[in-house]
């Protein structure tokens, strides 16, 4: 008994029913070349793609002035199939299989793709799934898109000193050139701050505005979080490409603050992407190619670094084109009555509480001390002021209260005096413990900058801060 003219019917019949069932199911069935060129398209997929020309025009175009956002190109240049895809169509989202064509000896020669959706009421659930998430999506790039505009412009600078409106005119200058600005300045002197204002102020100003503090990441993280990571570039690498900061600042600003703790051997990688907007991700060989403006900042005076051969001098002409130094605030004394008003009006508005105001010898006071940690510091003060009282008229003595005791131009003689009939041992203690908290309430609790103001590493810093018993977390109330 022989089953075989059977079977060949069998075929015969699946072969023909297959294609039935195809042109029944199928709103689109498209044919193209090894080139991507349409060699044959359906009529009922050219008027769901609402094309009006005349439909043997449309052979022989590349399959995208038809289908923009066809993959079938994919599908000939991989010799890969793609059993089940998503395509959107005007209002609709289509289920796509696209198979390559192989003649019989196996050499690719084009590809043929279906578009269902008529049939595809099985697939509704995964559909709305697959909607919500776009949707989902769709807004959380909107959400990250506004969180990485600049948070401030120009106009938030206070200050009407002499040095501050050519500090202003100089950003707004910078703003249009599109050039590489360096800021320089003394810690807290609002580097930061002016760095957005001319990212605002310029025309990638709705593109956007990325920031990297350089000096806390630890160093072996630091190619990494600029560059990014190729997947699987080594063991625990995500799966996926993870973006460094250079490609998520891409069309915007990037501002690369305390360059000088930037480590030698990353300068050289950045020199490049400066000179040549080009880098590879870490663990990859592809170029990455950006368009970008670099904003760097230092609180450290990089001539002395390039001297010491801790900073190469060609990366610092590459960053110095367009230099803003930022005066210190002992040095534009008249902007400090400004500041501190506006800073106030902030407190009060963040805080709920009762607007605060100075008298005329509460902003001499603050006139009359140097203020190592500039505006930061200002504000410090001001917030210790605002949380030791509920007086909304503030005094000259409100403001000595609230002035760090061991960094106020007469607090060390006084502390050293008050020592007198103490153990040497417990007034050194003492003293290099107001000198800390003094240090970390003018950098606001941050430990590098804090250690940067006491010339010593960031290591011996948390060892003191251990042994003296200060807390982590001191922003600076002792
Ligand atoms: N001219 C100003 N007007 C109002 N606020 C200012 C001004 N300058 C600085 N500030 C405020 O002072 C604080 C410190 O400023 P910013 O962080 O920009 O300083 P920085 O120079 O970048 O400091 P660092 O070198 O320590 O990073 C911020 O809260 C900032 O908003």
């Amino acid at each position: 008994m022989s089953l075989e003219p059977n079977f060949e019917h069998l075929r015969a019949r699946a072969v023909e029913s297959l294609f039935q069932h195809l042109a029944d199911a199928c709103v689109g069935l498209i044919v193209v070349d090894r080139d991507a060129r349409i060699a044959w398209i359906g009529d009922r997929y050219l008027e769901l793609l609402g094309y009006s020309g005349n439909p043997e025009d449309a052979l022989g175009r590349p399959v995208e002035e038809v289908i923009p956002n066809s993959q079938m190109r994919h599908v000939v240049e991989s010799g890969q199939t793609m059993l089940l895809d998503l395509m959107d169509i005007k209002e609709r989202t289509i289920v796509v299989t696209r198979l390559p064509l192989r003649d019989e000896d196996g050499t690719l020669i084009g590809a043929i793709g279906f578009a269902l959706f008529d049939r595809a009421d099985r697939l509704r659930p995964l559909m709305s799934k697959y909607q919500k998430l776009q949707e989902e999506l769709t807004r959380a790039r909107q959400e990250l898109a506004q969180e990485r505009r600049a948070k401030y412009s120009l106009s938030q600078m206070i200050g009407n000193s002499d040095s501050m409106r050519e500090v202003k005119r100089l950003a707004r200058r910078a703003a249009q050139l599109d050039s590489t600005v360096l800021l320089l300045g003394e810690t807290g002197t609002g580097k930061e701050l002016l760095a957005h204002g001319i990212h605002a102020a310029s025309p990638r100003a709705n593109a956007p505005f990325v920031g990297v503090n350089v000096a806390a990441i630890p160093e072996n993280l630091l190619e990494s979080e600029l560059f990014g990571v190729a997947p699987g570039a080594y063991t625990g690498a995500d799966r996926k490409m993870r973006e460094g900061k250079f490609q998520l600042a891409d069309g915007g600003t990037l501002f690369l603050d305390e360059i000088g703790d930037m480590p030698l051997p990353l300068q050289a990688k950045l020199l490049r992407v400066l000179q040549e907007r080009e880098f590879e991700a870490v663990g990859s060989n592809k170029v990455v190619r950006v368009d970008l403006r670099v904003i760097a900042a230092t609180s450290r005076d990089l001539d002395a670094l390039v001297r010491e051969r801790q900073f190469r001098a060609d990366l610092y002409y590459r960053l110095n084109v367009v230099p803003i130094t930022l005066p210190p605030l002992r040095d534009r004394t008249e902007d400090i009555g400004s500041i501190a008003d506006r800073i106030l009006d902030e407190l009060a508005f963040t805080t709920a509480a009762p607007s605060r105001e100075l008298t005329a010898g509460a902003i001499a006071v603050l006139e009359d001390y140097d203020w190592p940690g500039n505006v930061r510091e200002l504000r410090n003060v001001l917030e210790r002021v605002s949380a030791m009282t509920d007086d909304t008229v503030l005094t000259a003595d409100h403001i000595r209260g609230a002035l760090p005791r061991a960094a106020g131009p007469a607090g060390s003689g006084e502390r050293l005096a008050e020592g007198g009939d103490r153990p040497l041992s417990d007034v050194l203690k003492d003293t290099e413990r107001a000198a800390i908290v003094g240090a970390l309430s003018r950098t606001g609790g941050v430990k590098a900058k804090a250690a940067k103001l006491l010339g010593i590493s960031r290591a011996s810093l948390y060892e003191r801060m251990q042994a003296l018993g200060i807390k982590e977390d001191t922003q600076g109330t002792v």
